[in-house]
């Protein structure tokens, strides 16, 4: 059933004296205490599909995990079913030539039990220890066995003659006086019993029954041939089980411990090459990690599905018709290969989410707004690159939003992240301000966000298509500049920002900003570097590579930091439930109505217009306070000034705020500037800046503004 090719099947015999021995054999520096630490914690390893009376510290559950839910008992129930379905379908089909085969070895069998007859009447395998007596010349010991060889060969012969006569005696009254079925079903039964006889013993009688995927069998033979072909184990050093292997969902999962000194890891980079060893594809192959007390690095937890499990369409987001978000807990996002929810808390973190065209990047941005429309409290500013249908409904909700990339929204984009910026100083001053028993932690708290008099409810930015933001000749420095910002400190006062992009490299995303992006989705991407740019470097060692999905399977990525640990071995593929245009129109009336409740409808979504457009930038507002006839100025000169200036965009700047802002610009900031303090008289060389840079910026950014 397992191994359709007899010739590489698993020597299961090896294999058992290899588990016992395993369980003894130690490096040479093991410690008998830790040995006694490991059984405590259930570590020993238990043989599957063999006796199991061997001990384990760990106890088993009395109900087995598939009848202890309804969802999985039905898995194994249409599992069980299937499967033995199947394979009694597939031997009923093949009797006929069973049958066949039976009748062409009769022969065979019929020549094998005359000659092991008659081997055994005469005494034949007596012979060579009666020769060896000759050879020693040892008379009594040969008359004893001849006297020994001659009563056997009368008793023997005795008992043919009586099997002889009953044969006959038989035979003639099935040939005479025995209905024919009898007579026919005694001469199929002899000539099966001779066929079996025949039978060679290297081509057994009965097929192993290719089972198709859906309704394969895990076992721990298949396991190990997997194991041993991927170069994960050898045949004298090869993996344990410490569980049985179980029914899991729609699949099995196994629990595997490598040799000592191979890392689970290992094997979760290789794990195209098990796929290949269990043959079948990479989708229903899913290796990870057993971590805790219960782990080891070298334990791995090993699930394979009976199926592609993105065959099937994938399922709505459970919010779709009903239900309300808190943002600071976690909301439903998309289910993993298993089918079982995952949820993502994006409070305190930003969301990149990268991936060629036409893969989910839409819908996969649109479920954590959806989300946060769905919670009255949070002010949504949403820009959509490209300005199709994608994004409409959200104008009932939205504080600002933009669609494409017309000057005027691009710039509306640079005024509102400016201001945000601005507010995310004024929040940090408002927290500064609150005792600890109502801000413990410095961060903002539900408690907190619903006092609309500290304004600090928590504000979600989304950007898609960001590559064309960002891609601005003008004024993408900007935006990139300002968004690294909000991501590095925005988050703790209630900012989360959430960016999606069809090009996801270094220059579309730049790598201090992804950085600084806490949670990454990556769905089908071209190439590994790619990936790499949306999940980061060292994701792809670590056995993470969103180019290898497909691009039949819409929705599903490759989701890092959703989890407390954010390592990226412990990314996490998920596909993303649907968010379909037709339903979405339904969650954004529910979310208005929210709002409207609440009291929180704002900004445009409340029909108030944006402030006009101040159509300048850092650079036209530095030029503005640093006056012509002063060449050269402090940094903190210059902060003060542009504070002064627009409170809202840049209260609470420092020097190292204007030096970050300038830096996209390739404008010098650390240059030594000898001037006088205001508040000390006191003449000192501080860094600050040129004007001459600013203007030769400035002068060149007309020249491009006006060639676009
Ligand atoms: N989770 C999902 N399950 C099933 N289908 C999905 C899922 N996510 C996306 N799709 C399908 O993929 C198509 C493309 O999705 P989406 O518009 O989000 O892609 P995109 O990457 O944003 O494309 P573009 O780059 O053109 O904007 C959708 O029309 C939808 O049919």
């Amino acid at each position: 059933m397992t191994t359709p090719n007899p010739d590489n099947e698993f020597d299961w015999k090896a294999a058992e004296a290899d588990v016992v021995d395993l369980r003894t054999r130690r490096p040479a520096n093991w410690s008998a205490d830790l040995d006694d630490e490991r059984d405590e914690i259930g570590d020993a390893p238990v043989p599957v599909d063999l006796p199991t009376s061997r001990r384990t510290a760990t106890r088993r559950p009395i109900i087995p995990a598939w009848l202890r839910s309804k969802a999985e008992a039905i898995a194994f129930a249409r599992w069980f079913i299937g499967h033995y379905t199947y394979v009694f379908a597939y031997h009923l089909t093949r009797l006929p030539l069973y049958a066949g085969r039976l009748l062409v070895r009769a022969p065979r069998g019929v020549v094998r039990s005359i000659s092991g007859t008659s081997h055994w009447v005469s005494d034949a395998e007596g012979r060579p220890i009666r020769l060896a007596a000759v050879r020693r010349e040892d008379a009594a010991d040969y008359l004893r066995l001849s006297r020994q060889r001659d009563d056997r060969v009368r008793l023997r012969t005795v008992i043919l003659l009586l099997s002889a006569a009953f044969c006959l005696v038989s035979g003639t009254f099935l040939l005479t006086a025995a209905p024919r079925a009898v007579l026919y079903a005694s001469l199929a039964v002899l000539m099966g019993v001779l066929g079996v006889i025949g039978s060679p013993a290297d081509k057994p009688l009965v097929d192993v029954a290719t089972v198709k995927p859906r309704v394969r069998k895990l076992t721990a033979d298949v396991l190990m041939r997997a194991f041993l072909a991927a170069g994960l184990c050898k045949s004298d050093d090869p993996i344990v089980f410490p569980a049985p292997i179980m029914r899991d969902g729609p699949g099995w999962r196994a629990v595997i411990d490598l040799p000592y000194g191979i890392k689970a890891d290992t094997a979760i980079k290789k794990r195209n090459d098990l796929a290949a060893g269990l043959d079948l594809d990479e989708v229903q192959v899913w290796p990870e990690r057993v971590r805790g007390t219960a782990g080891s690095a070298r334990r791995l937890a090993l699930w394979v599905a009976d199926e592609d499990p993105y065959a099937k369409e994938s399922g709505l987001w459970p919010l779709i018709s009903k239900g309300q978000v808190d943002v600071f807990e976690s909301f439903p996002f998309g289910e993993d290969q298993r089918g079982r929810l995952v949820c993502l808390q994006l409070m305190f973190t930003s969301l990149l989410v990268g991936a060629i065209p036409r893969m989910g990047k839409t819908f996969a941005a649109r479920v954590p707004a959806l989300a946060c429309a769905l919670d009255p409290i949070v002010e949504l500013h949403i820009y959509d690159g490209k300005g199709g249908q994608d994004w409409r409904a959200f104008e009932r909700v939205a504080h600002r939003i933009g669609f494409g990339v017309r000057d005027e929204v691009v710039l509306a984009l640079v005024e509102d992240l400016r201001a945000l910026v601005a507010e995310m100083n004024r929040r940090y001053d408002t927290i500064a301000t609150l005792p600890p028993d109502i801000c413990p932690e410095s961060k903002v708290t539900r408690a907190i966000a619903e006092r609309r008099s500290l304004k600090l409810w928590p504000i979600l930015v989304v950007i898609d298509e960001f590559q064309r933001h960002s891609g601005n000749p003008i004024y993408g420095a900007e935006i990139v500049s300002l968004l690294t910002e909000l991501c590095k400190v925005g988050p703790s006062v209630g900012i989360m920002i959430v960016l999606a992009t069809q090009k996801p490299d270094g220059k579309a995303v730049p790598t201090d900003l992804r950085d600084n992006i806490g949670t990454r989705f990556a769905l089908k991407t071209m190439t590994w570097q790619s990936s790499e740019a949306v999940l980061g470097a060292g994701s792809y060692t670590a056995g993470h590579d969103s180019s290898r999905l497909q691009r039949a399977h819409k929705g599903v990525g490759i989701l890092l930091g959703a989890d407390d640990s954010g390592a990226v071995e412990d990314a996490l593929t998920v596909r993303t439930h649907r968010t379909p245009l037709a339903d979405i129109d339904a969650v954004i009336a529910r979310a208005r109505a929210l709002r409207e409740a609440a009291g929180t409808l704002s900004g445009q979504a409340a029909g108030e217009q944006p402030a006009e457009v101040a159509v300048s930038s850092l650079l036209d507002d530095i030029l503005t306070v640093v006056p012509l006839g002063e060449p050269k100025v402090w940094s903190e000169a210059v902060a003060a000034r542009l504070a002064e200036l627009r409170p809202e965009v840049y209260g609470g700047w420092k020097p190292e705020q204007v030096a970050a802002a300038l830096k996209p610009y390739g404008i010098p900031v650390g240059r030594q500037v000898w001037g006088t303090d205001p508040a000390t008289g006191e003449k000192a060389n501080r860094k600050g800046i040129h004007r001459d840079d600013i203007a030769a910026a400035v002068a060149e950014r007309n020249q491009r503004r006006r060639a676009a």
